[in-house]
């Protein structure tokens, strides 16, 4: 559906170079939710930017279901930014227009009859639950409902491709999460498939099915967001994951843990069908073990189970030994280190 082979974009800036991408090779599929991650200045917009060629690349290509965009004709790209809608952190409204008005807007550009016109508002109106403020104008409106008309808007002209820079970013939890739900109505209703940017992990944890991270213009990591989350390989995707998966207490509570005298800690993790089995207590029981879980979560990731817990045994140490080599045959299970300092 959208294909970057080593795309890259450098500006220069008088005699000074900025690689805001470098080379980066991303394989996004029709229909599904793709998410890229990373700190401000990593990459993102530009990236996002070369999809609908606001920028060109200055080496390696973006292909829009097969076709390399920076061969198409004027006439050629037009009709492509008809087929990819764009939503943004601060909305984009036209301020003089209402509601209706500004989803009416690209219909207008497109040149489509007036009574379509008003028939396709409406219709979209109601699909984004905006159905009673249609002659409202954005400034009466909060800023969830401000995003609402944006996702309408990108929507008038029925795109294949949904692009989203930090649509949430600038909206309370519980708003991000209604439009994050809208977002992922857009995507299995009518099939589009969603490329986001954000630098917040829980957006990608939410709605992606795949997730690139990106550093200094390269993308470091890619994956589905299970794999991701359950096993991060670089320290930049750990980070992320971190900050909205706290799996590890203060090393000043694991320090307390221990002076109390405190047994080794492990921790364990599970993955898919065994999160929900009870392999723990069947496993420590055959050995006359007992179990303390201290710290952890089990959460859905994607419709899968994710379990991250950190245990300790109470027992002989032989039994204890032979409990972790058999917890090895299903689950990943290692010592916590205590920092000292
Ligand atoms: N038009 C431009 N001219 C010069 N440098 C640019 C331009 N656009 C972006 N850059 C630079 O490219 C790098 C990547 O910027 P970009 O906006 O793509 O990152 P980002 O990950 O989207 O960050 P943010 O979340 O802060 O927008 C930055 O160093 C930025 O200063």
């Amino acid at each position: 559906m959208i294909e970057f082979k080593q795309a890259a974009k450098t500006f220069r800036l008088g005699n000074r170079e900025v690689q805001a991408v470098k080379e980066v090779s991303l394989s996004i599929a029709q229909g599904e939710i793709f998410g890229i991650i990373g700190f401000s200045g990593a990459g993102k917009s530009t990236l996002l930017r070369l999809v609908n060629m606001l920028e060109q690349p200055t080496a390696g290509s973006v292909q829009v279901q097969g076709v390399d965009i920076a061969t198409l004709s004027q006439k050629d790209l037009r009709k492509l930014r008809r087929r990819i809608g764009m939503i943004f952190q601060n909305f984009n409204l036209f301020t003089s227009r209402t509601v209706a008005g500004n989803v009416a807007y690209p219909l207008k550009l497109a040149g489509t009859p007036k009574r379509e016109i008003s028939e396709r508002v409406e219709e979209l109106l109601r699909f984004v639950g905006l159905s009673d403020k249609a002659n409202d104008y954005p400034e009466q409106l909060s800023g969830g409902q401000k995003q609402r008309v944006g996702i309408a808007r990108a929507l008038a002209t029925s795109p294949d491709i949904l692009i989203c820079d930090e649509a949430t970013s600038a909206l309370d939890p519980d708003t991000t999460g209604e439009i994050l739900r809208l977002l992922k109505k857009v995507n299995k209703e009518l099939g589009i498939t969603i490329l986001l940017i954000t630098h917040e992990m829980h957006v990608i944890q939410a709605i992606c099915d795949r997730v690139a991270v990106m550093e200094e213009g390269a993308v470091i990591e890619t994956g589905s967001v299970f794999d991701t989350f359950s096993n991060p390989q670089h320290p930049t995707t750990q980070r992320f994951i971190q900050s909205v998966q706290q799996d590890r207490p203060s090393n000043t509570l694991l320090k307390e843990w221990r002076a109390k005298g405190g047994q080794k800690l492990y921790r364990v993790i599970f993955k898919g069908e065994v999160a929900s089995d009870p392999i723990l207590s069947s496993i420590t029981q055959k050995f006359g073990i007992h179990f303390n879980i201290v710290y952890g979560s089990i959460r859905e990731l994607q419709e899968k189970f994710f379990g991250n817990l950190l245990v300790s045994f109470e027992g002989e140490v032989q039994a204890i030994e032979l409990v972790i080599a058999e917890l090895k045959r299903t689950v990943e299970i290692e010592e916590v280190e205590i920092h000292e300092s």
